[in-house]
C-alpha cells in the first residue's frame, strides 16, 4: 500500500493475482481486501456478493408483473436484459474478472474508473479480489446501477425498495412501542441528559439492521430497546463528550446525521433528531442520503418520505403524531434533506477535501455530525486493519470537518479506539466477532481542521 497523489493504491504482484487470494489473516495495517482469505472481506467477495445479486434477481422476478404495471408494458422486455447484464456481473465476480470500466454521462462515473486504473497491478488490471474491498464492494452496487440507468423504463427504480419496505413492516411492533415511548418522554424536562443518552444508545443499537450483512434476509429487531441488556456489548462509550458538545449553544446551530440504513434504523435516527430539535439542542437537523440503490437497506430521499407518509398512515395514534410533526419539520426546513453523490463513491472520507472540498465546507457548519453504521465507520477510518488501540483522531487521517460521533455496530474487520487488551480478549472467545454486528461503539471526535 502506498499514496500516490490524493490516492492508496492496493498493490500486489501479478504472481499473486494467479492465486487469486492468499491463505492468511489480513497483515496489521494493511487495506482490507478479498486478496487475504481468512478476512471477512474475502468471505464477502467470495460468498455474499454473489448471493445478494441471485436475491435481487429473485426479487425482480418475483415482482415482475408490479414493476410492469409501475414502469410500464415496455418495461418487461428491459427487465429482462437487466437480469441477464447482472448475472453477468455475478459471473465476472465469481471468477475475479477485471472490474470493467463504467460506461455513462452521469458525474461521479469518471471518479470510479480513474481509481480503478490507479489500482491495477502491473499486468493492467484490476480484479475483484485482489484490490481494496471498499472498491470492490462499491463497485459492485454501482455497476448494477449502471445497468438499470441504461434502460429508459427502469432508470429511476430502486430495485432494492421492497426489501426496505418489509424491513420496515417487519419492524413496525419496534417502531410503534419507540414512538410511545418518545412521545412519554419528550416532555420531561429534567432529565434531558440521561434521555438524550438513551436514545444514542436505542439509535446505535438500531444500526444491528441492516440487509447486506442479514443477505437482505429481513427480521424484525430484537432486543435492541433493552439497551442495559446490551451495554456489556459496548466496547466504547463517548456519549459524555458527545453530551457536552451537544448541548453547548454555539454559532452553528446545525446537526448532522450522515444515514445508514431505512427501517427501523431510520426510525431511530428520526426519534433522536426530533428530541434534539424538541429540547433546543440545535435549531436545526440536516440529513444526508444516498443518491443511489447503496448497500440494499441504505437510505435514499424516497425512503424519508415513503416511511413518513408510512407512519402517518398507520392506525396508531402516537404513529401518527410524528409522522405529521417530522413531514412538517421538512417542509418548515427544521429538517433537511441532503443529496451528496459522494456517499456512493469507493472513497474513504479522508479524500472528501480533495474531491468534494463543497461538502467537507458544508459538513464543518455542524457543531457535531453522527456518522451511522459500519460502512460509514470503514470510511471515516480508510478501511485499514488498524491496531484496536489507535486512536480516533488517528485512524480519521485527517478528516475533521467538524466535531463527530460514530454510532456504529461491528460487522467489518475494522476497528480503532478500543481499551489495550479488549480485542484481544473478544478474539479469543469468539475470532468472528467482528462479523456479528453484536459489538456497539459510540465514539467521539473533538478535533476540528478546517479547509
Ligand atoms: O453500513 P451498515 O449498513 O451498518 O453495514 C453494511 C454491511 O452489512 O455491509 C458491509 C459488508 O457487505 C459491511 O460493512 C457491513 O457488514
Ligand atoms: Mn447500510
Amino acid at each position: 500500500m502506498y499514496i500516490s497523489g490524493i490516492i492508496c493504491i492496493f498493490k500486489i504482484g501479478t504472481k499473486c493475482k494467479i492465486n487469486m487470494s492468499l491463505d492468511v489473516k489480513t497483515p496489521r495495517n494493511v487495506y482490507l481486501s478479498a486478496f487475504y482469505k481468512r478476512s471477512f472481506a474475502y468471505y464477502t467477495v467470495h460468498v455474499r456478493l454473489p448471493v445478494i445479486i441471485t436475491q435481487l434477481i429473485d426479487t425482480l422476478v418475483r415482482n415482475k408483473e408490479e414493476i410492469k404495471n409501475l414502469k410500464g408494458e415496455e418495461s418487461s422486455e428491459d427487465l429482462k436484459k437487466i437480469i441477464g447484464e447482472i448475472s453477468k456481473l455475478k459471473y465476472e465476480i465469481q471468477t475475479n474478472k477485471p472490474l470493467s470500466k463504467l460506461k455513462s454521462n452521469d458525474v461521479d462515473i469518471h471518479f470510479y474508473n480513474e481509481y480503478i486504473d490507479k489500482q491495477a497491478s502491473e499486468d493492467g488490471h484490476t480484479t475483484y479480489f485482489n484490490t481494496i474491498w471498499l472498491l470492490t464492494e462499491c463497485y459492485m452496487y454501482r455497476r448494477i446501477k449502471n445497468i438499470f440507468s441504461e434502460f429508459n423504463t427502469m432508470k429511476d427504480f430502486d430495485y432494492f425498495s421492497y426489501s426496505k419496505r418489509d424491513s420496515y413492516n417487519k419492524a413496525l411492533p419496534m417502531i410503534t412501542q419507540m414512538g410511545r415511548y418518545l412521545l412519554k418522554i419528550e416532555n420531561d424536562s429534567n432529565n434531558v441528559e440521561d434521555t438524550f443518552k438513551a436514545l444514542l444508545k436505542l439509535n446505535l443499537w438500531g444500526n444491528k439492521c441492516d440487509l447486506s450483512l442479514s443477505l437482505g434476509k429481513v427480521d424484525g429487531p430484537s432486543n435492541v430497546f433493552d439497551t442495559h441488556l446490551l451495554d456489556e456489548y459496548l466496547l466504547s462509550d463517548d456519549s459524555d463528550n458527545i453530551w457536552l458538545t451537544i448541548n453547548k449553544t454555539t454559532n452553528n446551530d446545525i446537526v448532522d446525521f450522515v444515514f445508514d440504513n431505512a427501517g427501523y434504523e431510520l426510525f431511530t435516527d428520526f426519534c433522536i433528531a426530533d428530541y434534539i430539535v424538541k429540547q433546543n439542542l440545535a435549531k436545526k437537523v440536516r440529513f444526508y442520503v444516498k443518491t443511489t440503490p447503496w448497500f440494499i437497506s441504505d437510505v435514499m430521499e424516497h425512503d424519508v418520505f415513503w416511511t413518513l407518509d408510512e407512519l402517518i398512515r398507520n392506525p396508531d395514534e402516537s404513529l401518527k403524531t410524528l409522522g405529521s410533526r417530522w413531514k412538517e419539520y421538512i417542509s418548515t426546513g427544521k429538517w433537511e434533506i441532503v443529496k451528496s453523490n459522494f456517499w456512493t463513491l469507493p472513497f474513504e472520507f479522508k479524500f472528501m477535501r480533495d474531491v468534494d472540498p463543497s461538502l467537507y465546507k458544508k459538513l464543518s457548519k455542524a457543531k457535531i455530525i453522527f456518522f451511522k453504521g459500519d460502512l460509514n465507520y470503514r470510511k471515516l477510518f480508510g478501511e485499514i486493519n488498524w491496531d484496536p488501540v489507535t486512536t480516533v483522531d488517528e485512524g480519521l487521517q485527517g478528516f475533521h470537518p467538524s466535531r463527530l460521533c460514530t454510532l456504529r455496530t461491528v460487522k467489518a474487520d475494522i476497528v480503532v479506539g478500543l481499551k489495550p487488551g479488549v480485542a484481544e480478549e473478544l478474539e479469543k472467545k469468539d475470532p468472528k466477532w467482528m462479523e456479528s454486528g453484536d459489538f456497539g461503539l459510540i465514539q467521539f471526535s473533538n478535533k476540528i481542521v478546517e479547509l
